[in-house]
């Protein structure tokens, strides 16, 4: 049967990138999507920006909702200073399948750990399960209905702490109007937005940073 498009995503990376360079396997993704077929990643673009907050930031714990075939996972793991941990949620086995061997070709599964399932599921169980206390930084990059009830289980769950950092990714296209009203309207975030395009086309697309303010 036809292969699916994240397996042809990884033969491009298995075939253009080099073994444990993060740069090559983000650029053999970016030019894949841009000369070969689109796909849902951050992109270049927005993905510098992503990678402007992570540097800036230096963040120990990392959660990022939505793998899919893990480019924004090579993006941020590779920026995190020794010692540092990614913990990423997909709940598509094949999306996961690949996502660890793009993230393997990287180099970089010391830093990362991927979790099979869904958000709703591993978010209450972070701290039993992995020893989390409170996340640094988190991207929200799952599906868009899903960005504001998952913010608000993690303040339920004391997984946000005064300063922590949340990165949602498209919020105008495919927007999350929900999830924007209650980070810039409430009154428990300092928000602002990143204007941008959407991966690898010419449309408008933006990432909102929301600080948590405890
Ligand atoms: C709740 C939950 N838990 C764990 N994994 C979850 C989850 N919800 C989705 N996921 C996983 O994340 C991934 C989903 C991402 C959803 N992202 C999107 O739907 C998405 C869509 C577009 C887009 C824009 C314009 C267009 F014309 C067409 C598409 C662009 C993007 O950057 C996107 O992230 C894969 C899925 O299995
Ligand atoms: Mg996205």
């Amino acid at each position: 049967t036809r292969s699916t498009r994240p397996q042809r995503l990884l033969k491009a990376v298995q075939k253009h990138a080099t073994r444990g360079d993060p740069q090559s396997v983000i650029s053999a993704i970016d030019h894949f999507c841009r000369h070969s077929e689109w796909a849902m990643n951050v992109g270049d673009e927005k993905g510098s920006i992503l990678d402007s907050v992570v540097s800036e930031l230096n963040p120990e714990k990392v959660l990022e909702l939505g793998t899919y075939c893990g480019y924004s996972t090579v993006r941020i793991a590779r920026l995190l200073p020794p010692g540092a941990r990614l913990i990423t949620l997909e709940f598509n086995a094949d999306y996961a399948a690949i996502a660890r061997q793009v993230i393997a070709w990287a180099g970089l599964e010391d830093k990362v750990q991927l979790v099979e399932g869904a958000s709703e599921d591993w978010i209450p169980r972070m701290k039993e399960h992995f020893g989390i206390e409170t996340f640094d930084f988190v991207f929200l990059d799952h599906w868009k209905d899903r960005y504001l009830p998952d913010t608000k289980l993690m303040e339920d769950c004391g997984l946000l702490r005064k300063g922590t950092v949340l990165l949602a990714d498209n919020v105008i296209c495919p927007g999350v109007p929900d999830y924007l009203e209650y980070v810039r309207n409430g009154l428990f975030y300092k928000s602002c937005y990143f204007k941008s395009h959407l991966e690898y086309t010419k449309a408008e697309d933006g990432l909102e940073k929301s600080v948590f303010l405890g």
